[in-house]
């Protein structure tokens, strides 16, 4: 390990744009990307906005959210997963060989070459995803009562690569992206302009060739709370099968429409 004292000021000033440019590329098209699956997905779209008003409505009730109450936004992290599986922000990746190996399948590889992995084709093989590989399914993150993030095989979803190199970032850009889509799905509906052409740009970042052109309405969340409220006093554990839901917290009639629909207005 370095004393610290021996960084110099240029190596840090690297470490620091080495932050900025792998976490913030990264995170705001992932969040793109997900922004337009969602208004394709009103379904998808629904089930996150149930989820995050149950939330609120057993805590506080207003945002912003605290980091216990991000935490338990099960089925909003599997939504951001599948999105990365299907548009992975680093669509692919490449290890220099130092010295002369041989892979698991038998293939050698010299020392000075490059060897680069597909992750943008890894999250769309049918043998590894199914037959349903191309569909937007959040749910198949879910374990079967929907109240946790199933332990995926590390080298299964690579979007944050795997092993000793995995992202520094990984937890943090959870944290960012969830924070990010329940401020803005709470206060807005968004709907992509007519006419505007969503198209992949193969970059080192998968980015969006026009980028997102969306039409920002206000969001009523009274048909969502109506909805919470009414699951709650039934008593049933979950919404389809995929978000715990809010029961009797003892402030029946405490937390009102207006009480949350106030701070995301
Ligand atoms: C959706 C968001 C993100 C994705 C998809 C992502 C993806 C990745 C991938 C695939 C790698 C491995 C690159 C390689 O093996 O060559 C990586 C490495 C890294 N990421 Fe992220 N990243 C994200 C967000 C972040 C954030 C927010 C930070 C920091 C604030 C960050 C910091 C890093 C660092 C420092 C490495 C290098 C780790 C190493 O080489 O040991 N990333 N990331």
């Amino acid at each position: 390990m370095k004393k610290k004292e021996s960084y110099s000021e240029k190596f840090l000033q690297h470490v620091a744009l080495n932050f900025i440019l792998a976490g913030r590329d990264t995170s705001s098209n992932a969040l793109s990307w997900f922004f337009w699956l969602v208004t394709q997905n009103p379904r998808v779209e629904e089930k996150i906005l149930l989820e995050i008003c149950t939330v609120l409505v057993e805590a506080r009730g207003e945002l912003p959210l605290g980091f216990e109450e991000v935490d338990r936004l099960m089925y909003l992290k599997a939504a951001l997963s599948e999105t990365l599986r299907l548009y992975p922000s680093v669509p692919e990746d490449s290890k220099h060989v130092v010295s002369d190996d041989v892979l698991p399948t038998g293939v050698h590889v010299p020392a000075g070459s490059a060897v680069t992995y597909s992750i943008y084709s890894m999250g769309r093989m049918k043998f590894i995803w199914g037959d349903d590989c191309s569909e937007f399914k959040p749910e198949r993150w879910l374990s079967p009562d929907g109240t946790k993030v199933e332990g995926h095989d590390a080298y299964k979803f690579v979007a944050f690569n795997a092993g000793p190199r995995i992202c520094l970032g990984k937890d943090l850009a959870y944290l960012q992206m969830k924070s990010i889509a329940a401020a803005v799905l709470l206060r807005h509906r968004l709907t992509v302009v007519p006419g505007h052409r969503v198209e992949q740009k193969m970059s080192l970042t998968l980015f969006m060739k026009y980028g997102l052109m969306v039409e920002v309405g206000t969001r009523d969340l009274r048909p969502i709370l109506e909805k919470v409220k009414a699951v709650a006093v039934e008593g049933s554990p979950t919404i389809n099968g995929g978000v715990a839901l809010a029961k009797d917290n003892g402030h029946e009639g405490s937390t009102t429409d207006h009480q949350l629909a106030a701070p995301v207005a």
